[in-house]
């Protein structure tokens, strides 16, 4: 796979970058392993936290360059993409801030004798990372690895180089040493060699069942531990009681961030049968009528989908849908034109029989459900091989709780969109992926909670 920046707005090819050779793989492996072994890695944390602070610094100080980049190679609106410098420089100073409290021993209570946990660095890690979300994917690994003393090497998607490359350059300005951070533009095989090498620890890996399924299974057979974060196909559960309004301009908003391709969006839309033509009236002239076009200007409220391939395989599965029995409610199709642009697209009808029903629509598509009451929703949003996030609009909170509480999933946002924020958890269960990344539970995955007790007497 070529490593290119081609702009989605215009399909023009603007950049093409050199792969990595087996050789220079090698040298990533010797300079970050060596790093591992040195005091860098294992001493005290404060240096490392150091680093972090002064790369925040630095992106802010570049948020506006970077947020063009991210735009250009991939599309999404330039208000999205400043929203994205900005969190990653969160999640730069939240573990900066806050790995040395996280990392610090636990005492336990034991009547073998005084006993605690430590977080110590388990060597090498291996991200692999898609391109919806450039930076902040590739910084919630980074960071808490980075606080924890686990050096990284990345393999990021290949239509976001420029957006890898300026990740690196802002990491080494900041001051980590040869080997905490290096991106590998590379293939897949070069990937699972990686992950099978003795120096390599463990492998976070964030985009399709396909290649997270390679990944672990070959993590698996090194006995490597993984995280992966995978696609969802998220319920929006709008209850009889709930603030329609604000429920019509939420769904509408996430259904269409990053122009649908976010795995956190809202993709299933499980409305109360009370209240499902008012809102379904409402929901379909808002994504009627908002703005389609160019991401960089401000007033644009949808832009392109990452590829012209990313189209096309979207276009296929709305016919399929279409095809098993789908009604088409709006939109449906590519917009004619230069550019990878795809109409807002409202699909209802979709029985259980339809492949669609069990598939993530990554684009501008909604599919509509009506339930009778709360007992159905549950039931129909946990039919699902996914289980990543969702969201329940209800005015009554305890009905809200009790019904986000049943839902199979590992997020449930009530009365807003599903988001991310640096002190939160982020991850699924079921085939959306399995372990955590940001908040305390995010560098905890990839350090050694080792055990001392010092036995009585
Ligand atoms: N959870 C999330 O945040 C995201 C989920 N997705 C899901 O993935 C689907 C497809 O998106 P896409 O970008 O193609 O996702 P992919 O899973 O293909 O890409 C994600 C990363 O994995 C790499 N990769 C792909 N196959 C392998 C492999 N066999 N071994 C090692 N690395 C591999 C890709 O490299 P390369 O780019 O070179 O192929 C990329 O760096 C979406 O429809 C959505 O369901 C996508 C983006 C984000
Ligand atoms: C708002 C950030 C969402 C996480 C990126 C993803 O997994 O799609």
């Amino acid at each position: 796979m070529a490593y290119q920046t081609i702009n989605p707005t215009t399909n023009v090819l603007v950049k093409t970058y050199p792969n990595h050779t087996d050789a220079d793989v090698e040298a990533a492996l010797d300079a970050a392993h060596r790093l591992y072994k040195s005091p860098w890695s294992k001493g005290p944390i404060q240096p490392r936290l150091q680093v972090l602070e002064r790369l925040a610094y630095l992106i802010d100080a570049r948020k506006e360059e970077l947020a063009q980049i991210a735009t250009v190679e991939m599309g999404k609106l330039i208000s999205d993409a400043r929203d994205e410098v900005w969190i990653i420089a969160e999640i730069a100073r939240f573990y900066a801030r806050h790995a040395e409290k996280f990392l610090a021993p636990v005492k336990i209570d034991s009547s073998l004798g005084e006993a605690w946990v430590e977080h110590h660095p388990i060597g090498v890690m291996l991200a692999v990372e898609p391109w919806n979300f450039p930076y902040y994917q590739l910084m919630r690994v980074f960071a808490p690895n980075l606080a924890a003393g686990n050096p990284v090497v990345a393999k990021h998607a290949s239509i976001v180089p420029h957006c890898a490359t300026v990740f690196e350059e802002l990491v080494n300005e900041a001051g980590a040493p040869k080997g905490a951070w290096k991106n590998l533009f590379i293939t897949a095989d070069q990937v699972a060699k990686i992950i099978a090498d003795d120096r390599v620890q463990g492998a976070a890996m964030t985009g399709s069942e396909g290649a997270g399924s390679a990944i672990a299974a070959q993590a698996g057979k090194y006995l490597k531990k993984s995280t992966l974060e995978m696609g969802g196909n998220d319920v929006f559960v709008v209850l009889d009681d709930a603030d329609l309004e604000k429920a019509v301009e939420t769904g509408v908003f996430s259904r269409l961030h990053i122009s649908g391709q976010e795995c956190i969006c809202a993709k299933r839309f499980v409305l109360h049968e009370t209240i499902a033509d008012k809102f379904l009236e409402n929901f379909t002239a808002a994504m009627a009528s908002v703005k389609i076009g160019d991401p960089m200007d401000e007033t644009t409220k949808l832009g392109p989908l990452s590829s012209a391939d990313a189209s096309a395989n979207l276009a296929k599965q709305v016919q399929r849908a279409l095809d098993h029995g789908a009604k088409l409610y709006l939109g449906g199709k590519p917009i004619d034109g230069k550019g990878n642009f795809f109409a807002p697209t409202i699909l209802t009808n979709v029985t259980r029989d339809n492949p669609a029903y069990f598939e993530e629509f990554f684009g501008p598509v909604a599919q509509i459900y009506v339930v009778k009451d709360d007992d159905e929703a549950v039931t129909l949003a946990n039919d699902s091989r996914y289980g990543l996030a969702g969201v329940v609009f209800s005015r009554n909170i305890e009905r809200a709780k009790a019904l986000a509480s049943r839902i199979e999933t590992g997020a449930v946002w009530i009365n807003t969109f599903a988001s991310t924020a640096p002190e939160l958890p982020f991850g699924g269960v079921k085939r959306s992926g399995y372990g955590r990344e940001l908040s305390e539970l995010g560098i905890k995955e990839f350090v050694n909670q080792k055990l001392v007790l010092v036995a009585k007497g």
